[in-house]
């Protein structure tokens, strides 16, 4: 787990509002669909609360009116009852509508979101992006961005519709209650305002909790998968492994009943004032307004707590969201190491000119220091050196994932720095020493280097890292199924897939970090004859720490001594 993703979760303090901005500035473009579902809301609104005020009028004044029959033959049932049924048939519609058009607009907002994360996350360069652990990168694309979802349809638009509706009462109630009866909606209002803050405070520390410790949850679940296969030959550890992911589960579980408990508590206190200011209403204006009116405002006042419960459980979900936003705000707010320009030069032809670079991971342990090497267009050159001596390092710096603290590196004549995205990567083609292989075919597999290229061409450079016999034993060939990272090949099938990759390309230059890794020593042999045959007349860079193949290659580099 990275040291950047637990201290993130561990010591947070308060997640300002202003996290929620990025969020909100994503769905401007969905005004449209936000005002259509705010008006919905409000519809809905008039049509729940009025459906039980009129209920309530009319039972009451049906009571009344049966007191006599001179009044019960004078009432007026139809009216009164058409009423209830329109206001039943559109509190149903509106509600549907509402739903329909808001999670229309939930579902456009949540691709913004993923696609706008994954635009800030893309040119983060391979270490900044590999602090976070997987599960984790998967938990805040999924499950924080899910959180932030609501912001809108279950806390923003419902606190709006249930603020015009309580203005609008208050005009009814001033009119309907002689002496101050707009105050009731008024007070109501200002109750549930001064709610918002104290949810707001009280919610901090759950909240921060939950959304923290689901994280570890995940993490620690999806550690104890991965690793099972090597665990379970360690019962001490596999058992500390499922016991942690146990605690971890426990401390989930935990943090969301706490973070549960104080929405029901909001939604508790909102139901209760409702009734309060019902109780109120019924004391203040009893025997000064007619009966069955009193009846209706009170059954209104009930009626609002139905509106006003989800409003507060969604605010008291604010704190989770803007922990939730805090989380992705570690990812979007980071600047690339790498900021690739627009345009850019062209390289000439497949030069590596590397003067005086120096490079180190952290500032104590300097890794590369003054390397000086001129690899010619065409050249072929065998990079050796102890392990931890800084080759795969070189490769890092060479395909611009990270920078040199000093020196400069030019390809094809041109500075490494100026080059554009894509020009880079159309000279460039490494295959690095950790090979993988995504979930899909072989032929998908081998088209991530080259989408359009034919199975002639796909089995041409598995022929050269010898794998064209064993994929075209494979009842499948090149449509055989790999499993995520390459499971289901073995470790040097993996490795060779790799280079058939990079081989693939063609590129002016051609970086192989440890390619026979996993071969013996003829096979290795091999291999390097037939990639130098390959390559003729383009750059080569062989990276490896064994010797086979070395006398194929017109430069021999050996990095712990020829540098510096
Ligand atoms: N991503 C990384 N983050 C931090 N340190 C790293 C990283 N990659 C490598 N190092 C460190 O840099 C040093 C050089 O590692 P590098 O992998 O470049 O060596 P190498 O010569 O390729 O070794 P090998 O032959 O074993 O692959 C090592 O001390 C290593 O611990």
């Amino acid at each position: 787990m990275s040291e950047r993703t637990e201290s993130s979760e561990s010591t947070g303090s308060p997640a300002p509002l202003a996290v929620l901005r990025p969020y909100l500035r994503l769905i401007q473009g969905l005004r449209g669909w936000y005002a259509l579902s705010l008006l919905l809301g409000l519809v809905t609104l008039v049509a729940t609360v009025g459906l039980l005020a009129l209920s309530g009028w009319f039972l009451s004044a049906a009571a009344v009116a049966g007191l006599s029959l001179t009044t019960a033959q004078a009432f007026n049932f139809f009216y009164p009852g058409a009423g209830v049924r329109g206001l039943a048939l559109t509190r149903t519609a509106g509600r549907w509508a509402e739903r329909v058009v808001s999670h229309e607009a939930t579902f456009r907002l949540l691709a913004r979101v993923r696609v706008w994360l994954l635009a800030r996350l893309f040119p983060l360069s391979p270490r900044q992006v590999g602090v976070y652990h997987g599960a984790d990168l998967l938990q805040r694309f999924m499950r924080d961005v899910e959180q932030l979802d609501g912001l809108l349809p279950r806390l923003a638009l419902p606190a709006l519709a249930l603020t015009l509706g309580l203005l609008l009462l208050a005009l009814v109630l001033g009119w309907a209650l002689p002496g101050g009866g707009a105050l009731v909606p008024l007070t109501l209002l200002a109750l549930l305002m001064a709610l918002a803050p104290l949810l707001w405070h009280l919610g901090q520390p759950s909240s921060r909790a939950w959304v923290a410790r689901r994280a570890v949850l995940r993490r620690r679940l999806i550690d104890a998968a991965d690793g099972a296969g090597v665990l379970a030959f360690h019962a001490s550890a596999w058992s500390a492994a499922r016991n942690r992911a146990l605690a971890a589960s426990t401390a989930a579980l935990h943090a969301q009943w706490q973070h549960e408990r104080l929405g029901a508590f909001a939604r508790a206190g909102a139901i209760a004032v409702c009734g309060l200011a019902a109780w109120a209403t019924l004391l203040l204006w009893g025997g000064r307004v007619d009966g069955p009116l009193l009846v209706a405002i009170v059954l209104l006042l009930l009626g609002l707590a139905e509106i006003a419960a989800p409003v507060v459980t969604g605010l008291a979900e604010l704190p989770a969201m803007t922990h939730a936003a805090q989380r992705l705000d570690d990812i979007t707010g980071q600047t690339p190491d790498v900021i690739p320009p627009a345009s850019g030069p062209q390289p000439v032809d497949g030069t590596v000119d590397i003067h005086g670079l120096d490079f180190a991971w952290d500032a104590h342990t300097p890794v590369l220091r003054g390397l000086t090497l001129q690899v010619p267009s065409g050249a072929h050159c065998f990079l050796s050196g102890p392990s931890g001596c800084g080759k795969s390092s070189l490769v890092q710096l060479l395909a611009r994932f990270e920078r040199p603290t000093q020196g400069q590196i030019h390809l094809g004549g041109a500075a490494l720095d100026d080059l554009d995205e894509a020009t880079l990567r159309r000279t460039l083609a490494v295959s690095s020493q950790f090979a993988w292989a995504r979930q899909g075919t072989l032929a998908d597999n081998l088209r991530i280097a080259v989408p359009d290229a034919t199975p002639e061409q796909m089995l041409q450079v598995l022929a050269l890292v010898g794998l064209a016999d064993t994929v075209t034993a494979w009842p499948e060939g090149l449509d055989t199924w790999i499993d995520e990272g390459g499971q289901s090949l073995s470790g040097g099938q993996l490795r060779r897939l790799g280079v058939a990759r990079a081989l693939l390309r063609q590129a002016p230059i051609t970086v192989l970090d440890e390619p026979t890794e996993g071969l013996d020593d003829a096979a290795a042999e091999l291999l390097a004859e037939r990639i130098c045959a390959w390559n003729v007349g383009r750059t080569l860079i062989w990276i490896s720490h064994r010797p086979q193949g070395r006398a194929l290659f017109g430069q021999r580099v050996d990095l712990a001594r020829d540098p510096a």
